[in-house]
């Protein structure tokens, strides 16, 4: 703020430019002062400065001159946002703006002429009373310095009080003598009270923080633990479990009988891991510098599976044009792996019973026997006692590979191996999709561990394998699990051979796309195996 100065020839003041309230608050009083020696010579009370004021015209402009200096003093103070007050030595108002008023509640009235300390600043913001010797705002005229605070309050009429800032500026006459103070002073409620909500959402932040790096830690803490699990089980290569019902049914089994030559059959649901258990027994034994054989005796076709074991001699049956190496010999000095053992025919049965006995195979149209040194390691999900049982499969084979049996728990006894699995998976398929999924949310994992897995590991592994090439994010999600809303809605507005395809689909994939057999696909779905041949061609499913 600025205004003009002006030039009085009586020598009592001379203004400049002011720039704030307590030089406009000083040159009040300044001009006060000169408007009270003017009347004084205008009266003739005055002797000292009568001779510099020539014609009563001239003291006639001069005071009118003053008075409007005055008005306009008056107005700025007045319509200040601040409330602005003068005191003078004895600490008593002079002068009080509106602001000033309208904040503590006195009428101006009540202001003027009485002690500013006893009225609105005689106690502490905890209310205790404190002389008006000690009072900070009463320094200044004492002192002759600047006094601030931030951390009082001012007390209103009606005995309720607001936190303050004020600042009380000591008042100099022209003689430079101390003739009282100004103080400026604003409401600081709303400043306290954002002041108060910062320091709450400081204090519930900084909880909250803490919460999070709790989490944070706990999470590594889990992460480390589930490395330093796979690490330990990659005794048995990419073989992953915790749980002691697979420690004890399967890890022990497997030291136990790798280094023998034991045949092994290894007994489970489809999608619990029997391939890999049989080459965790062949890299264990002292055969695995030798090749591990794997026959999936369902994938062939029941005229070329003896062929394929035992090979054939140049000319053996039509298409024999050069004569072929069986499975049994390529295994020679290490493992045969007999994937789907349960599902072999009757008279399949009958020659492999004869070559495990003998140690020796004949192949297709020969007449020489080949010595081979061939461990077996036999694999199925069928119930072969039950089988035995209903004559579909031989007794004499079965006590002649049942020498070592391993049954694999389902997934849903070991429910415990789920987050450690799901993570195993995270990382393959992280590497393998070049993702950077860090962590599965809490509420995937808690779907994982309720679900029943009927599919076992394999079907975990392929609902990771989907979440993984699905997300976006750094955490993995998952759906369409059973009991999946989204799932359930996206079922909802199938179309009837939509659902019957996803649900042939599903089975297929659960079984491994084994058809026929115990455990088979037909046999789930209650149909005969070419009445699901037929509904696949239909439907249009082929096995990938
Ligand atoms: N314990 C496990 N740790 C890690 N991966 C596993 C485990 N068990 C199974 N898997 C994975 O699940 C999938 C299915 O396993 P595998 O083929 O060994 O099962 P299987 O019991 O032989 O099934 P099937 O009877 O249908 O032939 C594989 O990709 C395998 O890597």
């Amino acid at each position: 703020m600025s205004f003009t100065s002006v030039a009085i020839d009586t020598g009592i003041i001379c203004f400049t430019k002011c720039h704030d309230i307590t030089e406009i608050v000083q040159l009040r009083e300044q001009l006060k002062e000169a408007l009270q020696v003017i009347g004084e010579i205008n009266t003739g009370d005055s002797t000292s400065n009568k001779d510099h004021v020539s014609t009563n015209e001239e003291k006639k402009a001069l005071l009118k001159q003053l008075h409007d200096l005055q008005r306009h003093h008056e107005s700025i103070l007045q319509s200040a946002g601040e409330g602005i007050y003068g005191l003078d030595t004895m600490g008593r108002t002079t002068f009080a703006n509106e602001a000033a008023v309208k904040l503590v509640g006195y009428s101006l009235e009540e202001m003027l002429d009485v002690s500013q300390h006893e009225l609105i600043h005689h106690t502490k913001p905890d209310g205790s009373h404190y002389h008006k010797h000690d009072c900070n705002i009463y320094a200044s005229f004492k002192d002759g310095k600047v006094h601030h605070s931030d951390d009082e309050v001012f007390w209103r009429k009606d005995g309720t009080s607001f936190p303050v800032e004020y600042v009380s500026t000591p008042l100099f006459n022209n003689n430079n003598e101390l003739i009282g103070a100004v103080v400026t002073f604003k409401d600081i409620s709303h400043r306290r009270e954002t002041e108060k909500a910062l320091k709450k959402t400081n204090l519930e932040l900084t909880k909250a923080l803490k919460e999070v790096k709790e989490l944070k830690d706990n999470l590594e803490e889990e992460n480390q633990f589930l490395q330093k699990e796979i690490e330990l089980n990659n005794k048995f290569e990419e073989l992953i479990s915790t749980s002691k019902v697979f420690k004890d049914s399967v890890f022990t089994k497997i030291e136990q009988v790798a280094n023998t030559d034991a045949t092994v059959l290894i007994l489970g649901e489809s999608g619990t891991g029997k391939e890999l258990i049989a080459r965790a027994i062949h890299n264990h034994s002292n055969r695995k510098d030798k090749p591990l054989i794997k026959v999936n005796c369902t994938a062939l076709p029941a005229n070329l599976i003896e062929s394929e074991l035992f090979g054939h001699e140049k000319g053996a049956f039509t298409g024999a044009i050069a004569k072929k190496i069986g499975r049994f010999e390529m295994a020679d000095g290490g493992t045969l792996f007999l994937d789907e053992f349960g599902e072999i025919s009757l008279d399949l049965q009958v020659k492999l019973l004869r070559v495990l006995q003998e140690g020796e195979i004949e192949r297709i149209g020969g007449t020489d026997t080949v010595k081979v040194d061939v461990r077996i390691i036999a694999a199925t999900n069928v119930n072969l006692e039950k089988a035995v049982k209903e004559k579909k499969f031989r007794e004499d084979l079965f006590y002649r590979v049942n020498v070592f049996p391993i049954h694999v728990p389902a997934l849903k006894e070991r429910l415990e191996d789920v987050p450690l699995l799901a993570q195993h998976f995270l990382e393959k398929y992280n590497n393998q999709f070049s993702k950077k999924i860090r962590s599965i949310t809490v509420g995937a994992m808690n779907k994982l561990k309720n679900y029943h897995w009927p599919g076992n590991v394999r079907e975990l592994q392929n609902v990771i394998e989907r979440a993984v090439i699905i997300s976006n994010n750094s955490k993995l999600e998952v759906n369409g699990l059973k009991g999946s809303t989204t799932e359930d809605k996206k079922n909802d507005i199938l179309t009837l051979a939509e659902n019957e395809k996803q649900h042939v689909l599903k089975i297929l994939k659960m079984t491994n796309w084994r058809i026929s057999g115990d455990r088979g696909a037909a046999k789930i779905l209650d149909i005969n195996r070419t009445t699901l041949e037929a509904r696949m061609k239909k439907l249009g499913i082929k096995r990938p």
